[in-house]
C-alpha cells in the first residue's frame, strides 16, 4: 500500500483528493491536514463522508507527514513550496497542486505570481501533465500538477502543436468554468446572486494561466508562440469548458483532424476524442476524462476545438492520483475509472 498525507485537506481540491483517494485500492490516507479543521474528523466537518471515513484533521509538523510515502500539497500558491520543500528534504514524492513547480521559466513564474523562493528544487520537478509528461513524471521527486484551465487548453491543442499544423501565434482559447475552480474562500463576487443565472468574463488579457499554457504550447510547438486567453464564470459548480481557435497553415478537413488526434492520443485512456458530436460538461462532470471535439470552418480555414474537463478531477485532484500511479508505477487508471455525473 502506498501511504498518502494531504495538506490543505480542507480546501476543495483537498476534499475531493480524500474523496477519491479513499476508493483507490492501493493507497492508505495516513494524515490529513487543516489548521482550520485541526482535531475535528472529516465526517463532522464534510458529513457527505458519514459512515464511509473518520479521519481526523491535523495541524502541520514534520512527524505527521513522516509515515507518507507520497505528500500531496493543495494549498495556495507561494505558501505551497515552503511545504513542498519540507517534503522533498525529508525524502517523500511530493505533488502541488498550486503553481509553484508548473514553471520552467522562472520569470514567467515571478511576473504572474512571485519570486520562486527554491528555484534549485525546479530541476527536481517535472511539469504533471500526464498525457505529455509521463517520463519526466516517472522520474522526478516533485510533480508540479498543471492549472485547471491549461489542462484543458493544451491537451486540446498538443495534437495540431506537435504537427505543426496551425499558425503559431493565431490561438485563441476562451474557456468557461465553474465556480469551485476558485476555491472555496468567501468572496462575495462569487456569491449565489452575483453568478446564478449570470456569466461573465473575467481578467481579459490578464489571467495567470496564459503564461503556463504558452510555456508548454511553445515546448510542444518547437517555437515560443503568444496566444490569447480569455477565462468566463459559469454559474455551475464544477467543469471547464474551453472553445479554442486557430488558423490552420494548410488545408486538412475534419476526417484528417479525426486521424491525427486518433494517432496523437492512441494509448491515452483519459482523452476521449468526440468524432460525430461535440462534448459536454456533463459527459465530463465527476471523471478524471478530458472530452475533445473540432471542427474545421472551410471559410476561414480555422480551426475550432472543444475541450472539457471536470477542474476539480482532471483538472486537480484525479490528475494528482494519476500522477501518482504514473510515479509509483501502477496502473495509471488505478481508482480513476468513473462515468460522467450525467445529471
Ligand atoms: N479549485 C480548483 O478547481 C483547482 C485548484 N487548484 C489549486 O489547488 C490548490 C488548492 O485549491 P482549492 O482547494 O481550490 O483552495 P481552497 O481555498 O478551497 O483550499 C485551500 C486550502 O489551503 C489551506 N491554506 C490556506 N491558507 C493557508 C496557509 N497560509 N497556510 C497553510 N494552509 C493554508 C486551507 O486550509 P486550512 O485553512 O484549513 O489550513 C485550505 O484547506 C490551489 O493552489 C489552487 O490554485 C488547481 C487546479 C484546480
Ligand atoms: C473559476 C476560477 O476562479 N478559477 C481559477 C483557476 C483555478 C485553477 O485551477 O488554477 P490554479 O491552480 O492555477 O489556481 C482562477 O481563475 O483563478
Amino acid at each position: 500500500m502506498i501511504k498518502a498525507s494531504i495538506i490543505g485537506a480542507s480546501g476543495y481540491v483537498g476534499v475531493e483528493l480524500i474523496r477519491l483517494l479513499l476508493r483507490h485500492p492501493e493507497v492508505e490516507i495516513v494524515s490529513i491536514i487543516s489548521s482550520s479543521s485541526n482535531q475535528l474528523s472529516i465526517d463532522k466537518t464534510n458529513p457527505q463522508f458519514k459512515k464511509v471515513s473518520n479521519l481526523v484533521f491535523e495541524e502541520f509538523k514534520i512527524e505527521a507527514i513522516q509515515e507518507a510515502d507520497v505528500v500531496f500539497c493543495a494549498l495556495p500558491h507561494g505558501i505551497s513550496q515552503e511545504y513542498v520543500k519540507i517534503g522533498y528534504d525529508i525524502g517523500k514524492v511530493v505533488i502541488d497542486l498550486s503553481a509553484d513547480f508548473r514553471y520552467k521559466d522562472l520569470q514567467r513564474y515571478a511576473k504572474d505570481y512571485s519570486q520562486h523562493k527554491y528555484p534549485e528544487l525546479l530541476s527536481k520537478s517535472a511539469y504533471g501533465l500526464c498525457e505529455i509528461n509521463r517520463e519526466e513524471i516517472k522520474n522526478a521527486q516533485i510533480i508540479g500538477n498543471p492549472g485547471c484551465y491549461p489542462t484543458s487548453a493544451i491537451l486540446g491543442l498538443a495534437p495540431l502543436l506537435k504537427n505543426k499544423l496551425v499558425d503559431k501565434n493565431s490561438i485563441i482559447i476562451d474557456s468557461k468554468s465553474g465556480v469551485s475552480g476558485a476555491g472555496k474562500k468567501f468572496d462575495f463576487a462569487y456569491s449565489f446572486c452575483e453568478l446564478d443565472e449570470n456569466f461573465k468574463a473575467y481578467s481579459v488579457t490578464k489571467h495567470r494561466h496564459t503564461s503556463e499554457i504558452e510555456e508548454k504550447c511553445s515546448f510542444l510547438f518547437g517555437e515560443d508562440l503568444n496566444l490569447s486567453f480569455t477565462p468566463h464564470l459559469l454559474p455551475v459548480k464544477r467543469g471547464i469548458l474551453s472553445t479554442i481557435y486557430a488558423n490552420l497553415i494548410k488545408k486538412i478537413d475534419k476526417n484528417d483532424l479525426v486521424e491525427i488526434y486518433n494517432e496523437f492520443y492512441k494509448d491515452e485512456y483519459f482523452i476521449r476524442i468526440f468524432e460525430d458530436e461535440l462534448p459536454e460538461l456533463k459527459y465530463v462532470r465527476g471523471t478524471n476524462f478530458v472530452d475533445i471535439g473540432f471542427e474545421v470552418d472551410k471559410k476561414t480555414n480555422r480551426v475550432i476545438i472543444i475541450s472539457c474537463i471536470d477542474n476539480l478531477i482532471k483538472g486537480a485532484a484525479g490528475q494528482a492520483i494519476q500522477n501518482m500511479n504514473i510515479k509509483f508505477s501502477l496502473d495509471e487508471k488505478m481508482g480513476l475509472i468513473m462515468v460522467g455525473e450525467y445529471f
